[in-house]
């Protein structure tokens, strides 16, 4: 009885040490235990679970029976033989799974006429024969897939946001992978931040505001709804544009700013401002714009010419704004092409997209329609309580389900304050002195 009860108290004691690791210091008890186990377990089930979710494909095999061919009229049993050709389910070949931080990921071999979207289509249904959070699926190879399995959501809560030491580049949140989420201008020079009201936009861009802060870089506000966004960080705006003939003016100065670049380059036989020599380089200019849609809004017939030269003049700066250092990061409640050409337009230039939990179905369409259309149902599926969780699609081509790091107005505020300093003003970045070379040939 005595050893029945040490027995079970030890058991008990292992258990709850179990479990204390696991909530104690997760990601070593997923490492140790949690991964090694669910490897096996995937390995095991794996032909269970393909055939369940239809990623089989039936071939021929010699196999070996037992099973009884023929029983003759006399009764005697004979195996007509052993090895008959029959049709079997054959499964994908699974390589070994590798642990992630919050998951595991797997390559297969595709069966013959399997292509990635039979996988993205299976997708929910081996999330729940894996008990796992989500999976997602990439192909980076003809012929071979990978699967990207989260076992929990990394994105529940996400309040320390990283500093972001690199030029241009700053994290701004984390990818359902856990990896960070980074938004580099440098290779995706425009981007578009679509979402309903409350569904995180402005706290996106207040994790670049705070991310580009202490970064040489000028930043520039177009806030269509009045101001109230962006006037806290005015301390840190080398402009802000409140109302549409202020952004027109604004505008005109971005476009004499690109000419001046453009003549800086040519003289220098650069292609870009990155190719001139660091004492050259006129400072990089980061615009925001938020409320996009107020641009492009027609109240009456005499606001026509002002919109159209709006358009092309944001237009233009899209086009042209990567090589000259100026970079568009463009919110908007709506971005659907009923606002003009010249949103379409705009659109097709901003390789970034972000999308954020939206009501309407054309703006989400309109962000990530060209991608892959899984990407476009989950931007759909993205509930109102987790505001801060996009659709993300940049610089590697795939799309990924993000959420940023929650950054309150007065974090932004008070790191526009402290960095005010560095604010680079207007009037110089329109009229560059001429740099001299600080080191002359022949000095
Ligand atoms: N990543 C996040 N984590 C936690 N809370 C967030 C996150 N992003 C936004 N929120 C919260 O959601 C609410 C709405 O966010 P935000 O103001 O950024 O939305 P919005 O899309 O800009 O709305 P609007 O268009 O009305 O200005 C805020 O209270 C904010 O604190």
């Amino acid at each position: 009885m005595t050893d029945h009860l040490d027995w079970l108290a030890l058991v008990a004691a292992s258990l709850s040490w179990l479990v204390a690791w696991r909530l104690c210091h997760p990601r070593s008890f997923w490492y140790a235990l949690g991964y090694p186990l669910t490897a096996l377990r995937v390995r095991a089930t794996w032909r269970k679970v393909a055939l369940g979710c239809g990623l089989t494909k039936k071939r021929q095999r010699f196999w070996f029976t037992t099973v009884p061919g023929l029983i003759a009229s006399t009764g005697v049993v004979q195996v007509k033989r052993r090895w008959q050709r029959i049709s079997v389910d054959t499964k994908p070949w699974m390589w070994l799974p590798l642990p992630t931080r919050h998951g595991w990921r797997v390559t297969l071999h595709l069966l013959e006429g399997q292509i990635p979207a039979d996988y993205s289509e299976a997708a929910e249904r081996l999330a729940h024969s894996w008990g796992a959070h989500a999976v997602r699926v990439s192909s980076d190879k003809p012929g071979r897939l990978r699967l990207h399995v989260t076992m929990r959501d990394p994105l529940v809560k996400l309040d320390n946001l990283p500093a972001s030491p690199d030029l241009l580049k700053i994290t701004v949140g984390a990818l359902e992978t856990g990896r960070p989420w980074v938004i580099d201008f440098r290779t995706v020079p425009h981007w578009l931040n679509a979402g309903a009201t409350q569904s995180g936009k402005s706290n996106l861009a207040n994790a670049l505001i705070v991310g580009l802060a202490p970064q040489p870089v000028a930043l520039v506000g177009f806030d269509l709804k009045g101001g109230v966004e962006f006037t806290p960080y005015k301390s840190r705006l080398s402009a802000l544009a409140t109302s549409r003939p202020e952004c027109t003016g604004l505008l005109d100065d971005l476009l004499g700013i690109m000419t001046d670049r453009m003549d800086l380059c040519r003289m220098a036989g650069a292609r870009n401002i990155w190719q001139l020599p660091p004492y050259m380089r006129p400072t990089p200019i980061v615009v925001l714009v938020d409320e996009l849609a107020e641009l492009y809004l027609m109240a009456d017939k005499s606001e026509k010419d002002d919109i159209a030269k709006t358009s092309t003049a944001l237009l233009r700066v899209a086009q042209l704004g990567r090589a000259f250092g100026i970079y568009l990061f463009c919110c908007g409640q709506r971005i659907g092409s009923d606002l003009g050409p010249g949103v379409t337009a705009l659109r097709a230039q901003c390789s970034g997209r972000v999308c954020h939990r939206v009501n309407d179905p054309e703006t989400a369409t309109m962000t990530l329609g060209d991608l892959d259309p899984a990407a476009l149902d989950s931007a759909r599926a993205i509930p109102a309580e987790t505001p801060g969780v996009a659709i993300v699609a940049g610089q590697d081509g795939q799309w990924y389900r993000a959420r940023s790091h929650y950054v309150s107005e007065a974090t932004a505020e008070h790191s526009a304050q402290t960095f005010a300093h560095l604010t680079p003003a207007w009037e110089d970045l329109i009229n560059p002195n001429p740099v001299a070379d600080p080191a002359p040939k022949g000095a």
